[in-house]
């Protein structure tokens, strides 16, 4: 069927919109009160202001909340509640476009739109027009795009602009780049202009107004260049359609007063558009491009006591110098990963070592009161899965208690001796442990008489050294020196978060080592100031020269995480920023604070309301279910902190929705194979446990960091459920009238008739997610039902009916043998992974595409990084680069 369709998609881009371009734009978004909106074209028969017979003419009308001005002042019909004064309402019944507020909107009619009747000087724009759409600049709009026939079809650049960067002039976007085209430079807005004259609707959905409706409300769901381009993707896709030759819009006409009716066409868009949010007079402009502070109203509880900033020390006022012998004087390290290495050969040194830092501090937190050594080595084996026997176990026992010393602790310690300073040390922890295996201290050194704290109940001294240690300090140092204040006493630590933290908290100095490869975190987070930094005692000595003069404090750092009230979890993992927010909670990126490793913190406080059941006490069950598969992240630790649930989990990249968003909305055939071939795998072992996901979508498939960036990643098990009893070992019943989860998008045709899911549901769910990234949309996205039980179902009518055997039609082959397999399986039944594996892997064969990391479409260059439009999280970019999958390249 060919059709007549013009529209006009017009979005407001506050400057600088590149900076809100990110990951968190669409929730800083969400706040402008500046949204994209849309001129509907009207079939004016819809609105009873034609005949039937006569020939069909289209109108835009602009949907607003404000009433147009100038000389079209009474050019438009009052939605809904207006005031008695209003002359000409459009009676909408049973009220769809009224406003929950009570406000009115305005549909702006159009008495002179067209070319020769245009107003013959630009309507002057009302002082108080700030951020709003009105009808004078919709006209101005309309002549500029209608002065200038054909221009659209010609071009076939990228249709979208703004933020701060020129705009080519060639584009469609009516951008500010002439003078006639003030606006954009006024109010930093852009117009997009779509539009199709005549093309083929049949393979798409049925030609109705809600084809523009759609773009409008994509454009309102995902409020960031990324939403304007795939809603101008989308369109250009359109455009590839046959056009016929440029009509303009039919003969003027005059509007005779008459109150229209409301087809059921109006009605139903009247429907949609008061799902929208559309900006009344009155709203406030939105403040500047500040991203909001994000609240932590939900989180565990936990405070830091944040450090005075230093004035210059003179050395002569440093009377004492105590050390913390871990890591300073003794080098533990050397030890650990010399004995890791006889279980674990292959692995890289930071690696053991950080894995056997983690397991120490949670088994420390777990069991207080345990020997703690030999259990963490037993948690090594397990997390790394290596086999070791007891006397592997006890030579790299006995290895990891025998630190040595640090080459240059002997003669740093003499010189600092021999400079008069006094000096101690912080007790040892574990003392017990090493008491009989550690070398002679360096002379000069003493050492407190009796560890106190040591066998503190639940000491925390993998994390924090306690406040009581400084008091004895004080303590010990008062013995030589009366007088000594806190602010004399240097405490020399390689532990920013271990020592330098409570050390300050406690009023002390501190000189922080850093030495080259430490394990020790860089992520400072604001919570110490270290009084000077040493590349090693050597340095240390040097900065406490006499000669020297004062001790510069160390400039503030710029902090990267200021948008987040801190938090750390089980005192070993500080949160620094949010990842992603889910149903239950939030989910933190987070730094373990010995080792500075990267995790992903998810969060549930509980709402202690009595019927409420927290869920990620179950979604940790399942992740331990599925331990042992690189493919799903290792679940390092769940449990209660802070009066929250919390599961540890590895951290992860991007997703795969944010992967098609950065390629511009669609991914290749190459890029959609390889991901299947990995997904598939993934979902073969959860089901080999006995699991089936039932949330399978793009969202819930990420890339791995580092060196995992090329893998696939399943993740959110939340919904996921056992399909075999565990006592029986039997299949679960099938059951009808199940309430559906999952997302509607991807869900099989069968959750959509309430069954019971297994298997073949989790793999029907991939097969639409597979097609979805590679067409960047799925028939039945943004249809409209009256209500979302009608919606439901009617997506479950376009799975099983035509519209999905017309979206097989239109995609590769692969796609229909896949279907054909999935759709066939009973309920029980085992899926044939290898036969669907082939599917996909045959294809690449043929192609000659290979299996390896390069083979998606965002690595190795092919999107370009800087492109507007992308949702490349913060952290994957800096200056001008970006790390995807591990594979940076510069633009
Ligand atoms: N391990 C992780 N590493 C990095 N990011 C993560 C990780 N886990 C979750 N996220 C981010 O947080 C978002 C929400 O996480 P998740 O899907 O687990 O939460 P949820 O409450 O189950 O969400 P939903 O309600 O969408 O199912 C994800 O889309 C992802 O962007």
């Amino acid at each position: 069927m060919s059709y007549d369709h013009s529209f006009v998609v017009a979005k407001f881009a506050p400057k600088k919109s590149a900076s809100w371009t990110s990951y968190y734009g669409v929730r800083a978004a969400a706040l402008l009160s500046t949204r994209p909106f849309l001129a509907l074209r009207m079939p004016l028969v819809h609105i009873g202001l034609q005949e039937p017979s006569d020939p069909p003419c289209y109108v835009l009308f602009l949907v607003s909340g404000r009433k147009p001005e100038g000389l079209n002042d009474n050019s438009y019909f009052a939605l809904g509640p207006a005031s008695d004064q209003e002359s000409k309402i459009l009676h909408v019944r049973p009220g769809p476009l009224l406003c929950p507020d009570g406000r009115t909107l305005y549909v702006h009619t159009f008495p002179k739109l067209f070319e020769d009747e245009l107003v013959p000087e630009p309507v002057p724009v009302a002082a108080e027009f700030s951020h709003h759409l009105d009808n004078s600049d919709f006209l101005t709009f309309c002549r500029s795009v209608l002065e200038q026939p054909g221009r659209i079809q010609a071009n076939t650049n990228a249709r979208y602009s703004g933020g701060e960067d020129s705009v080519p002039v060639d584009w469609d976007s009516w951008s500010g780049q002439s003078p006639r085209e003030g606006l954009n430079e006024r109010f930093g807005y852009v117009f997009e202009y779509l539009r199709a004259e005549t093309f083929d609707f049949s393979s798409l959905e049925s030609p109705s107004i809600y084809e523009e409706l759609l773009l409008y409300k994509q454009l309102t769901a995902e409020y960031s260049w990324s939403g304007v381009t795939e809603a101008v993707s989308w369109a250009c896709r359109i455009r590839k359609f046959p056009c016929a030759p440029q009509r303009t819009l039919a003969p003027p006409f005059t509007f005779t007063g008459k109150i229209p009716t409301v087809s059921s066409d109006l009605m139903a868009a009247a429907f949609l558009l008061n799902s929208m949010k559309i900006p009344f007079d009155g709203d406030p402009v939105p403040a500047a491009d500040e991203e909001p502070e994000i609240e932590w109203d939900d989180g565990p509880d936990s405070s830091f006591p944040f450090p005075r900033h230093k004035a210059a020390t003179p050395p002569s006022h440093i009377k004492v110098v105590a050390f913390d012998l871990l890591d300073t004087i003794f080098d533990r390290n050397t030890p650990i990963v010399d004995a890791l290495r006889l279980l674990a050969p292959s692995l890289d040194k930071r690696r053991l070592l950080e894995v056997f830092v983690e397991c120490e501090g949670l088994r420390h937190r777990d069991h207080p009161h345990v020997p703690h050594i030999r259990g963490t080595l037993g948690d090594v084996c397990a997390r790394l899965g290596v086999d070791c026997s007891n006397s592997m176990l006890g030579d790299a026992l006995h290895a990891i208690l025998r630190p040595g010393l640090h080459a240059e602790a002997e003669e740093a310690v003499k010189m600092l001796s021999d400079r008069g300073y006094t000096l101690l040390a912080l007790p040892l922890p574990d003392a017990d442990s090493f008491s009989s295996s550690l070398p002679p201290l360096p002379c000069g050194i003493t050492l407190p008489a009796e560890p106190l704290w040591t066998n503190t109940s639940g000491s925390r001294w993998f994390t924090q050294t306690p406040h009581i240690v400084f008091s004895e300090l004080l303590e010990r140092a008062r013995e030589k020196h009366p007088d000594v204040d806190g602010s004399q006493i240097l405490v020399v630590t390689s532990g920013p978060y271990r020592v330098a933290e409570p050390a300050n908290a406690a009023g002390f100095p501190v000189a922080l080592i850093r030495r080259p490869g430490s394990l020790e975190p860089q992520v400072d987070v604001g919570t110490y100031d270290p009084t000077l930094v040493a590349t090693g005692l050597r340095d240390l000595c040097a900065q406490l020269e006499p000669t020297r003069g004062p001790i510069q404090p160390t400039p503030p750092v710029k902090r990267p995480f200021p948008r987040m009230r801190p938090f750390r979890v089980c005192d070993l993992y500080q949160a620094t920023r949010v990842l992603g927010s889910g149903s239950f909670g939030n989910i933190y990126g987070a730094f373990h604070v010995l080792t500075g490793e990267e995790v992903a913190l998810k969060v549930e406080m509980p709402t202690g309301k009595p019927d409420e059941t927290c869920v990620l006490p179950y979604e940790a069950q399942v992740y331990r279910l599925l331990r042992g598969h690189t493919g799903i992240p290792f679940l390092r630790w769940s449990g209660m902190d802070g009066g929250a649930h919390v599961l540890i989990l590895d951290k992860l990249g991007v997703n795969l929705q944010q992967l098609r968003r950065l390629c511009r909305g669609t991914l290749s055939l190459r890029s959609v194979c390889a991901l299947a071939l990995q997904m598939l795998d993934r979902i073969e072992f959860a089901h080999s446990r006995g699991v089936v996901i039932r949330d399978i979508k793009p969202e819930n498939f990420a890339m791995g960091v580092g060196a995992r960036a090329g893998a696939v990643h399943l993740f959110d098990l939340g919904l996921a459920k056992l399909f075999v009893d565990p006592r029986t070992g039997q299949h679960i019943p099938p059951r009808e009238g199940r309430v559906g989860l999952g997302t509607p998008r991807y869900a099989s045709y069968n959750v959509h008739f309430g069954r019971e899911q297994s298997r073949r549901d989790d793999l029907e769910a991939l097969g639409n997610v597979l097609l979805f990234l590679l067409h960047g949309r799925l028939p039945w996205q943004g249809i409209y039902a009256p209500s979302i039980e009608a919606k439901l179902l009617r997506i479950g009518e376009m799975k099983a009916g035509a519209p999905f055997r017309e979206l097989l039609a239109r995609s590769p082959p692969e796609f229909t043998r896949y279907f054909e397999h999935v759709r066939g399986l009973g309920f029980e039944d085992k899926p044939g992974y290898t036969l669907l594996v082939r599917i996909f892997r045959e294809r690449m064969e043929r192609e000659g595409w290979a299996e390896d990391g390069g083979c998606f479409d965002w690595v190795g260059g092919a999107v370009s990084p800087n492109l507007k439009g992308t949702l490349v999280p913060d952290e994957y970019k800096w200056g001008r680069r970006v790390h995807v999958g591990g594979l940076g390249h510069s633009r």
